[in-house]
């Protein structure tokens, strides 16, 4: 695989340019809106997680709505301590920082996807995204590459150890309520999934002396069931997601996290809950960090459509697969939209 020289956005930043190398530079439809149209002021719903631990009907059938309608939401009262938050988000900070060779003593090598670097790029002809990337997988167990472990800042390791297992039970309470709101036993993902598979991804995004001509992240939808992303306060506004053909910014809500449905949930509620395809963008003065959480089900797991919601009116439109398989597809892929869910899609039969 010969994916080219690609340079370290944060050491491009040091040279401070006012140009951006060519590699970053996309075509036109693909950045169209970056600057936003500052009328658009759609808000992603709000979720209040301490009201459905408390069996609050109301706040579930709006998390139904937040789920069909935007597939994204943000949630408050989430329990996660908010000093752990600010711990690993200064630590993030710290490790992003550092000279370009301590992080690289943590390299992503071409075509994997965890360590520092870019992941999603197999070509020398495809652009790039103005970001860097840290990358760990955190559960099961046998995931773990401990030589990417960072060894500094000090103490980095221990606090992803201690945020993940936060985080963790985060996914498991959303996934329940995200069953009743479904209709489903409240416990049918835990059981669907087995031992679940949960990466973490940090994305660093510095300033662009050219933000109308770069993406942050290229768009795409998430192959995870459930992604929780948190965002460092006093960050760029940054996080875009597509909605009836406009790109719609999130505007961050001081200590909420940001949820999102990813492809398994799509396939398991046969398209009832839809990935959405989404992506970041840059800014010229701020800089942003953003702490992504991934939450799948087991890779021997097999999926497909679930049968209830199966009928005349819903026929199957996903074919079954192991995780697994779909989990490989989806990193041996560059980020394309909604196009890696292919995968899965059965062709739909126009009636004649
Ligand atoms: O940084 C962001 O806002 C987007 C991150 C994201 O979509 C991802 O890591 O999958
Ligand atoms: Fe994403």
């Amino acid at each position: 695989m010969n994916v080219g020289h690609i340079d370290d956005v944060q050491e491009l930043r040091k040279i401070e340019s006012t140009t951006v190398p060519d590699r970053f530079v996309r075509d036109v439809d693909e950045i169209k809106s970056v600057i936003q149209d500052s009328s658009f002021t759609e808000h992603v719903p709000i979720i209040d997680l301490s009201k459905i631990g408390n069996g609050n009907y109301n706040e579930i059938f709006n998390l139904a709505s937040a789920c069909q309608e935007w597939g994204f939401f943000q949630v408050i009262n989430h329990g996660v301590d908010a000093r752990l938050v600010e711990k690993i988000e200064k630590l993030g900070m710290d490790f992003f920082m550092q000279p370009l060779e301590e992080k690289l003593k943590y390299k992503m090598l071409p075509g994997t996807v965890q360590g520092y670097g870019q992941a999603f790029v197999f070509s020398d002809q495809q652009k790039l995204d103005w970001c860097n990337m840290f990358a760990l997988g955190i559960q099961p167990h046998f995931i773990r590459n401990p030589k990417l472990w960072p060894t500094n800042p000090l103490n980095f390791s221990e606090c992803i150890d201690t945020y993940t297992r936060e985080i963790r039970k985060v996914c498991e309470k959303l996934l329940r309520c995200i069953a009743m709101s479904l209709g489903l036993r409240a416990q049918i993902f835990e059981e669907t999934f087995g031992e679940a598979v949960q990466a973490i991804r940090m994305n660093y995004y510095p300033p662009c002396p050219r933000p109308d001509l770069v993406l942050g992240l290229s768009p795409h939808s998430d192959g995870s069931a459930l992604t929780i992303l948190q965002q460092k306060e006093g960050g760029s506004v940054g996080l875009q997601l597509l909605k009836d053909n406009n790109w719609v910014s999130i505007i961050p809500i001081p200590g909420a996290l940001v949820v999102n449905i990813g492809d398994t949930l799509e396939v398991l509620t046969n398209g009832r809950y839809k990935s959405v395809e989404h992506r970041a963008v840059t800014n010229m003065v701020k800089d942003r960090l953003s702490i992504v959480t991934f939450y799948a089900p087991s890779y021997e797991v097999e999926l497909g459509p679930m049968p209830e919601f199966i009928d005349e009116s819903n026929p199957v439109q996903y074919r079954n697969y192991l995780h697994g398989e779909y989990s490989k597809h989806y990193v041996t892929n560059k980020l394309q939209g909604k196009r890696t869910l292919d995968f899965a899609k059965l062709a739909t039969h126009i009636p004649v």
